[in-house]
């Protein structure tokens, strides 16, 4: 699990800038993927076969130009695929770069791969020796360390045991150990640290915070944009192996999830009133839902606009919106109550909002029409939302269709906890001696 690697190969010392700790200069990294495509009897004997393409080359890595700061915590984020743990491995000196140069300034502590720097046969212990060993230290130095590194792993009944019984989390625990305690300069994680349990996930995150204050740099692959923001300094958004953008991490992680949104929106059709059923209600189509109320006006479907009026599969926290509910009335009705209410799937209601009682309702005309309830700033958090429709009359219902429609959520830039995002001013009153 934890590779660590001393100053050496390209990754030389050279008389260089102190602010930059790790350059990457027109970085590519070539895969070769093997494979047979011989797929039957008379390809086999075939004279041709000779002349098959048997592998193909895959540029997992495309002209990366990169510094991390010294003594910054940098985030590397992208899609599944994008090249971010190839960048680790080649930082870490595990891969070389098929192209172009990486210069480490400071000794590397890595933690990529699960049981990678492990050796099965050896006891955790030992284990701790041989990494410690293949870091440059002495073994003075690694036994003036143990007894930390053990208490951090929380494994003192197994140090002895060798590590090929270990689980998955254990050879995490041990591993992270063994890469915080040891003293890194720069400290190389990858994702890893997920596998463990909450309370060491949150013991592995006070650590970083910790090596961070005391100015280790920290290059941190993470799926938790969270995360990102929070910890990371800097971070670098990769895309198809390519560095899409680079700066301090909100921006980049901001940019980074309008880009999924942007994408998301793009791969789902949008809701069309002709042809699509997705604003309809699921009773209308599935026969599923309850609906109940005298039927003079009823709700045919949902839709959901942002800000510039256009239909979306999601909407957007903190963004201007519209929810559109479009009703079918059989007759003239005075006086109608229009009312929205948003649901968790867990039955948690979040907000019941209607367009008023009494004086405030609308007269609906024969026909089909639509009542828009807008809002300045959505705020719903990410996720989905079940949402119910009614048009009441002061307490008879026209129409009530319980948790008929989805509204997805999605957000542009980093969430709170909870629900709904408050938006509100804060500020700090006079203080007392
Ligand atoms: N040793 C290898 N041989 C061939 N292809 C590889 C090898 N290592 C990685 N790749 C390919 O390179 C691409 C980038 O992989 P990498 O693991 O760096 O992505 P990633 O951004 O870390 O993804 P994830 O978020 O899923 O961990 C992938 O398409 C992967 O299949």
């Amino acid at each position: 699990m934890t590779v660590f690697h001393p100053v050496e190969e390209e990754i030389e010392a050279p008389a260089k800038p102190v602010d930059v700790a790790i350059e990457v200069r027109g970085v590519t990294k070539r895969f070769r993927r093997y494979h047979d495509r011989r797929t039957n009897v008379k390809e086999l004997f075939s004279p041709r076969r000779a002349r098959v393409k048997r592998h193909d080359d895959f540029w997992a890595l495309k002209g990366i130009d990169l510094d991390i700061p010294r003594g910054k915590t940098f985030g590397l984020i992208g899609h599944n695929g994008s090249g971010k743990s190839t960048l680790l491995k080649l930082v870490a000196g595990i891969h070389r770069p098929t192209e172009g140069t990486i210069v480490a300034h400071g000794r590397i502590s890595a933690m990529l791969e699960l049981g990678a720097g492990f050796h099965p046969e050896m006891s955790g212990r030992d284990n701790v020796y041989l990494n410690g060993s293949i870091l440059g230290m002495t073994r003075k130095q690694i036994d003036a360390a143990m007894d930390d590194i053990i208490a951090f792993s929380g494994l003192e009944e197994f140090i002895d045991t060798p590590v090929k019984v270990y689980s998955s989390g254990m050879y995490v625990r041990l591993g992270f150990a063994i890469a915080v305690n040891l003293e890194p300069e720069i400290l190389i994680v990858d994702e890893v640290i997920a596998v463990g349990d909450e309370e060491f996930q949150r013991r592995c995150f006070d650590h970083l915070y910790e090596l961070r204050r005391r100015g280790v740099t920290i290059v941190l692959v993470t799926h938790s944009l969270g995360l990102v923001a929070d910890l990371c300094d800097e971070a670098a958004w990769l895309d198809g192996g390519k560095l899409k953008a680079v700066g301090p991490s909100r921006e980049v992680v901001d940019q980074y999830l309008s880009a999924v949104n942007r994408r998301e929106a793009e791969a789902q059709p949008q809701p069309q009133p002709e042809n699509n059923d997705a604003g309809v209600p699921a009773d209308e189509t599935e026969g599923r839902t309850p609906r109940r109320g005298s039927g003079e006006v009823r709700v045919t479907r949902v839709d959901y606009l942002d800000g510039d009026s256009q239909a979306r599969p999601f909407l957007t926290t903190g963004q201007p919106c519209t929810i559109r509910i479009s009703y079918q009335a059989v007759e003239a009705v005075p006086s109608v109550t229009f009312g929205l209410g948003f649901t968790t799937e867990s039955g948690v209601q979040v907000a019941g909002p209607n367009s008023g009682y009494g004086e405030a309702a609308f007269a609906v005309q024969p026909g089909e029409g639509h009542v828009d309830f807008t809002l300045d700033s959505l705020p719903l958090q990410p996720g989905e939302f079940l949402v119910t429709t009614a048009a009441v009359d002061k307490g008879h219902p026209y129409d009530f269709l319980d948790r008929a429609f989805v509204l997805k959520v999605r957000a542009d830039d980093v969430t709170e906890p909870g629900l709904v995002k408050l938006t509100g001013n804060w500020s700090l009153g006079p203080s007392v001696p």
